[in-house]
């Protein structure tokens, strides 16, 4: 788990440079499960297990530093480890983002994953960018358009998705035949 970006790192960050942390109620001492006694902290949290922030209210950004800020392309590659089948690419303008593709069995199927992808952005509030090309060829994409690139929460939303049941809309992986030579 990168600790760069738990929210003690943040809070202790924030206060280092005098700037106030992004959630005040997640700093170290507050973040206690009181319910259960044990600490429940975000950072000790799978990507799946925690809620994307939102970065962005009536419009406005939100200045949070932590989950919605910009990530740079070595601290991606940090929580890429985190999800699997995923890759970090670049769009036309240079803003990070990442991408998965699949193959559906059919159009349909490749209709119905999207849906329940659909299902789990509008839980999270925070959105991918879908693509259904050739029949069966689909693609998502994640990055935070109001931060203009990567932030946790893209993150957040892959290792969602990877927890999707979608084995029956996929073409099972082909079996790789070794040749004999
Ligand atoms: C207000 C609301 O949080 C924003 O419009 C959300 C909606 N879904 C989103 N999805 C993505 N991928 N990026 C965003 O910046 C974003 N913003």
């Amino acid at each position: 788990m990168p600790s760069a970006f738990s929210p003690h790192r943040w809070a202790s960050e924030s206060s280092r440079i005098g700037m106030r942390p992004a959630f005040p109620s997640r700093s170290a001492a507050s973040c206690q499960d009181r319910t259960r006694g044990r600490t429940c902290c975000r950072a000790a949290l799978r990507l799946a297990e925690r809620k994307c922030e939102a970065c962005e209210q009536d419009g406005e950004a939100l200045q949070y530093m932590g989950f919605c800020a910009a990530l740079g392309r070595e601290a991606a590659g940090e929580y890429l480890s985190q999800v699997s089948g995923w890759q970090i690419v670049e769009d036309e303008e240079k803003r990070l983002r990442i991408r998965r593709n699949f193959r559906s069995r059919n159009f349909l199927k490749g209709l119905e994953l999207f849906r329940r992808i659909g299902e789990v952005a509008e839980a999270e509030g925070h959105h991918p960018d879908l693509h259904l090309e050739g029949w069966n060829r689909a693609t998502v994409e994640l990055w935070t358009h109001s931060r203009g690139g990567l932030t946790e929460n893209d993150f957040i939303m892959a290792a969602k998705i990877d927890d999707i049941k979608k084995d029956d809309l996929l073409r099972s992986k082909r079996k790789a035949t070794k040749t004999q030579t």
